[in-house]
Parts: C-alpha cells; sequence; structure tokens
C-alpha cells in the first residue's frame, strides 16, 4: 500500500524538485543579467572617466573565503543569538567587581576610539566563552598581584587584553573586505548586520578612514584600527569615502594586495544626493550651535531648497559636478568596467 503511494508520488516530487531547480537557475539568470545591464547603463553616462574602482577588482576572486570551522561546522556559539539582549556576564565567585560586557546588540554606529571604549567594544564582540576566560585570566591577576585589572591604567588594561586575545590566538589582521560605500546608501546598517555573523570580526571603530584621512599615519595606526580575528574570522572594515578617495583604489592595492574583496553599495543618486545633503547641513547646523549655542539657526523647507539648488546648480544653471554632493552621486566617475 505504501509502496504504491510512494509510486504514485515520485514523479510529482522529480517535478517539483527539476522545478525548483529551473526557478533558481532562471532567477539567477535574470539577476545577473539586471547587474551587467545596470553596469552597461552606468558606463554609458556621459561623464569623465578619469579615475575608477575596477569592477574586475570589485569581483574578482575566489567567493568561497567565508571561512568555517576546522570540521566545516558552524562554531559553536553563535553569538547572534544575543542580538538584542544586551547581556550581562558576572561572576558570583569573585569578590572583585562584576565585569559587565555590552553585547554585539547594543551597537550604536557613534563608536568611539577611546582606548577605554576600544576595550570595551573589543570584549563585547569577543564569544561568550571567550568572555569568560577573560574573566577568569582577570581574576589570576588580580590574586596574583592584589589589585584588579580595573585598577590598571587604561593603557596597561589594552595591554592586559590584547596579550590575553593572542594568547587565544586572535590578532588584528588587516581587512580581508572592505565596505568602500557608497555613502548614504544603508552602509551602517550592512556594517551593523554584517558585524553579528560570528565569523566576521569587525574594525573597532564604525569608519576607520585610513585610505582618506590618515595615510600618513601607516599601516601599523591601520591595524591597530582593526577588530581581533581568528584565523577562522574575516577581518572586515566599512568606509564609504573610500570609493570617492582618488587614491584609495591604488593604495589599497599596494598595502593589502589584489585578495582583498569589497562591497559597493550604491543607492538612487538624486535620493542618495537628497540624504548626503541632509546629513551635511545636519552637521553643520550643530557645528554652529555648538560654537554659539544661543545662535538659533532659521530654517524653513524653502531655505533648504534654495541652499540645495545653489549648491547642484553653477552660476548658468548647469549641474555643478564639482560640488561633493554631485560628485559623489556620480558613480561613473569613480567606477570603471574592467
Ligand atoms: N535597511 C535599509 N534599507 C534602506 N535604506 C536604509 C536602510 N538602513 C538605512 N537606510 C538609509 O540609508 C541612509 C544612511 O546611509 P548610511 O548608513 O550609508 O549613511 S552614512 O554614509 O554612514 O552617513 C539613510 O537614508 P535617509 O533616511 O534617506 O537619509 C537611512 O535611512
Amino acid at each position: 500500500m505504501s509502496q504504491s503511494i510512494m509510486h504514485c508520488h515520485k514523479p510529482f516530487v522529480t517535478v517539483i524538485f527539476f522545478g525548483a531547480i529551473l526557478i533558481f537557475v532562471v532567477g539567477s539568470y535574470l539577476a545577473a543579467n539586471s547587474a551587467v545591464t545596470l553596469l552597461r547603463t552606468a558606463d554609458e553616462w556621459p561623464t569623465v572617466q578619469n579615475f575608477s574602482w575596477s569592477v574586475s577588482d570589485l569581483v574578482q576572486g575566489d567567493k568561497e573565503t567565508m571561512v568555517k570551522s576546522p570540521n566545516g561546522s558552524r562554531p559553536s556559539k553563535d553569538v547572534t543569538r544575543q542580538l538584542g539582549r544586551g547581556a550581562q556576564m558576572t561572576d558570583s565567585s569573585s569578590k572583585v567587581e562584576p565585569v559587565i560586557f555590552l553585547t554585539k546588540g547594543s551597537y550604536s554606529p557613534k563608536w568611539s576610539s577611546t582606548l577605554r571604549e576600544s576595550i570595551q567594544k573589543v570584549l563585547s564582540q569577543l564569544d561568550p566563552e571567550l568572555q569568560v576566560q577573560y574573566i577568569l585570566q582577570a581574576k589570576k591577576y588580580e590574586t596574583q598581584h592584589s589589585e584588579s585589572i580595573h585598577q590598571l591604567t587604561v593603557a596597561l588594561q589594552w595591554d592586559f587584553l590584547v596579550k590575553f586575545l593572542e594568547a587565544v590566538g586572535y590578532t588584528q589582521r588587516f581587512p580581508d573586505f572592505i565596505n568602500i560605500g557608497v555613502k548614504k546608501s544603508g552602509t551602517n546598517a550592512l556594517g551593523f548586520f554584517i558585524s553579528q555573523h560570528p565569523l566576521i570580526s569587525h574594525s573597532i571603530g564604525n569608519e576607520v578612514h585610513f585610505f582618506d584621512w590618515n595615510y600618513e599615519k601607516g599601516l601599523d595606526y591601520y591595524r591597530s584600527k582593526m577588530g581581533f580575528s581568528s584565523k577562522f574570522q574575516l577581518s572586515f572594515e566599512k568606509t564609504p569615502r573610500y570609493f570617492v578617495t582618488d587614491s584609495a583604489p591604488g593604495n589599497i592595492l599596494k598595502d593589502l594586495g589584489n585578495a582583498t574583496k569589497f562591497i559597493l553599495m550604491v543607492r538612487d543618486p538624486i535620493s542618495r544626493l537628497k540624504s548626503d545633503f541632509r546629513h551635511e547641513r545636519e552637521l553643520g547646523l550643530r557645528r554652529t550651535r555648538s560654537k554659539n549655542t544661543r545662535k538659533r539657526v532659521a530654517t524653513s523647507p524653502e531655505a533648504e531648497g534654495k541652499m540645495l539648488t545653489s549648491l547642484i546648480l553653477d552660476g548658468r544653471g548647469n549641474i555643478n559636478s564639482s560640488s561633493d554632493v554631485v560628485r559623489t552621486s556620480s558613480y561613473s566617475v569613480h567606477l570603471k568596467i574592467g
């Protein structure tokens, strides 16, 4: 009886199976095709291509670099499950003050880079098992030296943390992949989601700004801004300004080699421009207010509109391509089909 049902269902199951494969193949083809069309359209834009990120550089290389643990499984502790819980880790047998770690879910886009905050940030990104090991090491230190690590200077606390991490195989490595932009296209949101993955180590600060603003500080400075990662993890940073920094692609290639992968997010150029304008306007207002808190800056939709117009149009009413907001939205200026 059950055999005849199986016989009856077999062709049906086969049809569903091959149907699903067909839908997947056609779907992938269409998605790839629309990406190619998008790039072709960008190539046809009548803008000067005096400098560029090469698309072939962006997509080249082995895509299977998502590293797995040695036996091919996921790591034992999936820290993503703590998302948003704001967990506290305390050790009840300890007489020292409980160590409170923020979880990854407590992410704020305004990650600061003071050493104290860096310590907290690095600890918060650790796997819970390692956090426990760190507490035990801190207690051991206290027993041996009759002082809590919290009594040490912040620089020594950092040193202690680095030594601990190196001992368990975690080092600061140059990024395996970088989100290079584009500004105002949701890079913060993606950075946040990426940082939740247990096999990805996010840079300590939100944006590193090495290849644009801090290049002269050297590679040791750059490395010091990266998160701590094991050999099973991928190291990641995002700095949207790299996309519009002329020297960035050459310097990245020179310093990091061509195995580095990139994420480039784009958004409708006009919406992006408007969002960028609002962002810069808000920053400008904040700066003005902090200089003179009593000074009130009059704003109205009309005034804002005029300001935007004067920013994107030159005296003759033509698009002002040297304006920052326009230049950043001119994707094809920065992107070359390789
Ligand atoms: N998930 C998701 N989907 C779509 N859009 C999103 C998403 N997350 C953020 N946003 C919008 O992205 C804008 C902020 O982009 P960025 O994080 O790249 O800004 S920044 O460059 O780091 O300043 C900002 O756009 P505007 O609101 O138009 O200013 C966000 O609202």
